[in-house]
């Protein structure tokens, strides 16, 4: 196959057609439709389709080591190329947990050797997840792995002085906090669905909103106080965004620290009613930590995404076994599978409602989760010298979700059955295909 590749007529950020040359891993040329030739080229007809670089995903669970049985670094990284993203960060929550130096190089090597997209692996914020003791930090930093995100997530960094602790040590290095923010005390140890009206019809244990807002509030605080950087995880609730639009001004007027969030498809688009008995009742596929919350607070996350306020979309792919997941409600698993689907849920809840434009969401998909995240490759314009990371979307066509038809190893699909807008057609690192007319290359 030769290894250079003319893409036909692409719309750049859903702008004007142009031809890009991709070669030697960059793109070589920028022409106009139809403006370059193909001598030599393999050429992909991009005919009405939309060039994006290449989607970034701030917190993707891979699960190795420890969970092979639901998925691997490689079936991760095929769910990946498979929704258009070139890279994917990795997180701690493994067994053994990503919290030394030679984990973290074992998650970036492996992420390396499938070669699909960059694996960046998150390291933890404290030792085994355990809340207490601050993990190898700057030795991860130091590594091969060059992390740069640390996270406890799954659990969050409970205690304010660890936290404290963390936000000093990362500020040394450019480093960043990304919190998994639910005060424990507050959301109870068997909650399992949001606090509301639905939680208490269904006598579920609930995790109220407020248990968020609370640790979002004190995590800007300290950021303000050390000078760092802490970027808010899976922002679920409108009172997080209000939290946020007051702290980013802050941080704004004072340029010595900042905070950032992002925002998973599944709370752009469904709500805690999912688990009523209208829909079912109790399917533990729609259980996600933090949980699925009404439509206020689903419409807040939207308006916040499309402002600003909140920065990026980010998975939360969270892939679990069968054995783990199909169970009484309360004992299921936290989680649900995000990689595949969250293009096609980002067009139709933002794209066709015009919240964003096709810019914006190479902004809130690439752009800004590359930059958060420093990986310096990635979410770069699509012009010339540029890394060949890219994928191209095609806005007119539909994906009904089967998820039978997933690459990821496990099977809970919340989007099972739905029709999404929009689907990926092809996607290029650095150069070289790993998706093209929609399946691994
Ligand atoms: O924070 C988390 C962790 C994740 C997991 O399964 O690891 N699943 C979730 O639903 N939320």
């Amino acid at each position: 196959m030769s290894d250079r590749i003319l893409v036909k007529g692409a719309r750049l950020l859903g702008g004007a057609a142009a031809d890009l040359l991709l070669a030697d891993g960059v793109i070589a040329e920028v022409g106009t439709s139809g403006g370059l030739s193909d001598a030599g080229a393999r050429v992909v007809d991009a005919d009405g389709l939309v060039a994006l670089p290449g989607l970034v995903d701030l917190h993707t669970h891979l699960r190795e080591p420890g969970r092979e049985d639901a998925e691997t670094i490689r079936t991760g990284s095929q769910a990946a190329a498979v929704g258009g993203f070139t890279a994917v960060l990795a997180m701690a929550n493994t067994s053994p947990v990503t919290d030394t130096a030679e984990a973290a190089e074992r998650v970036h090597d492996l992420g390396r050797a499938a070669g699909l997209v960059d694996v960046q692996p998150v390291g933890a914020v404290t030792r085994g997840l355990g809340g207490e003791e601050l993990a190898e930090l700057g030795l991860m930093h130091r590594s091969r792995a060059r992390v740069r995100v640390f996270s406890d997530d799954g659990r969050c960094v409970a205690d304010a002085r660890v936290m404290r602790r963390a936000l000093e040590y990362v500020k040394a290095f450019g480093g960043v906090v990304s919190q998994h923010a639910q005060d424990p005390a507050l959301a109870g140890p068997t909650a399992c669905c949001h606090e509301g009206e639905v939680s208490g019809r269904l006598g579920l244990p609930g995790w109220p909103g407020v248990a968020e807002e609370v640790v979002v509030a004190r995590d800007v605080m300290l950021a303000r106080h050390t000078g760092s950087r802490v970027h808010v995880a899976h922002a679920s609730t409108a009172g997080t965004v209000e939290v946020l639009r007051w702290a980013k001004a802050q941080a704004a007027r004072d340029g010595s620290w900042s905070v950032t969030a992002e925002v998973t498809p599944h709370h752009l688009l469904l709500t805690t009613d999912l688990l009523g008995s209208e829909n079912g009742g109790y399917d533990p596929t729609f259980k996600v930590n933090p949980p699925l919350r009404p439509q206020e607070d689903v419409d807040a996350v939207r308006a916040a995404l499309a402002d600003g306020t909140i920065d990026a979309v980010a998975t939360d792919h969270a892939p679990h076994a069968r054995h783990d997941k199909e169970h009484a409600f309360v004992d299921a698993a936290f989680g649900m599978l995000g990689l595949e689907t969250a293009l096609p849920v980002v067009a139709t809840v933002m794209v066709e409602s015009g919240l964003l434009d096709w810019a914006g969401v190479a902004r809130v998909m690439s752009s800004t989760p590359a930059a958060i995240a420093g990986l310096e490759g990635q979410g770069r314009p699509l012009e010339a010298g540029q890394p060949a990371n890219l994928v191209l979307v095609d806005p007119a066509a539909t994906l009904t979700v089967d998820r039978d038809r997933s690459v990821s190893l496990s099977r809970n699909n919340p989007w099972h059955g739905r029709t999404l807008g929009a689907t990926v057609a092809a996607t290029f690192l650095r150069g070289v295909p790993t998706v093209l007319d929609g399946v691994l290359a």
